[in-house]
């Protein structure tokens, strides 16, 4: 199943956090590295005051069910000291599920597509680049929900990169 994982960090050493989780993330079985997006500087959206965030997409092919994966989403999160301090706080790491497949799911321990993704430049911009054919399960195409989107606050990084998992 083709699953879409959004990447975010404003602390510590922003590039190898995000770097740092690509390599963590298919470092165990069940996940297969498709492509990652370029990296983005970001503007925080909510939250208190805070840095401005890199974000990044990684689209992978996944053969564990949907609470692995999201299990394994935060066990690479803790590895990076993520503290869960703040509902949108500043973090070292964020690692969300963005889509599974077409699931859908209003659990809110697991919600699919990820219940804030339609309106995120900051997730829709990276994963467009990844996949300029994506669809967000239930909203359509990421190009046509980014065309409605203010994109000012999303600024690419061309000095940074994403390599595929070590
Ligand atoms: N699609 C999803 N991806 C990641 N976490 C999810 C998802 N759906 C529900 N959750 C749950 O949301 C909880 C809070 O996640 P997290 O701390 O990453 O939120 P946040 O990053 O501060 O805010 P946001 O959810 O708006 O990105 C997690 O414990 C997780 O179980
Ligand atoms: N720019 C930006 N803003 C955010 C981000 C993020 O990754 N990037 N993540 C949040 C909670 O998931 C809240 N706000």
């Amino acid at each position: 199943m083709r699953v879409v994982i959004a990447l975010g960090s404003n602390l510590g050493r922003r590039i190898e956090n995000l770097q740092g989780a690509v390599d963590a993330l298919f470092d165990a079985p069940g996940l297969t590295f498709v492509a990652a997006s370029p990296v983005y500087e970001t503007e925080p959206v909510g939250g208190p005051t805070q840095g401005a965030y890199l974000n990044a997409v990684v689209v992978a092919e996944s053969m564990l069910d949907p609470r692995a994966l999201l299990d394994r989403a935060h066990s690479v999160e803790n590895a990076f000291g993520r503290e869960r301090a703040e509902r949108w706080g500043p973090r070292t790491l964020d690692v969300d599920l963005i889509a599974v497949g077409t699931l859908m799911s209003d659990d809110p321990e697991l919600t699919l597509p990820h219940p804030r993704a339609h309106e995120r430049a900051f997730v829709l911009v990276p994963w467009a680049q990844a996949d300029p054919s994506a669809v967000l399960p239930g909203r359509g195409s990421v190009a046509a929900l980014l065309a409605d989107l203010d994109q000012s606050g999303v600024r690419l990084r061309t000095d940074l990169v994403l390599e595929p998992p070590a």
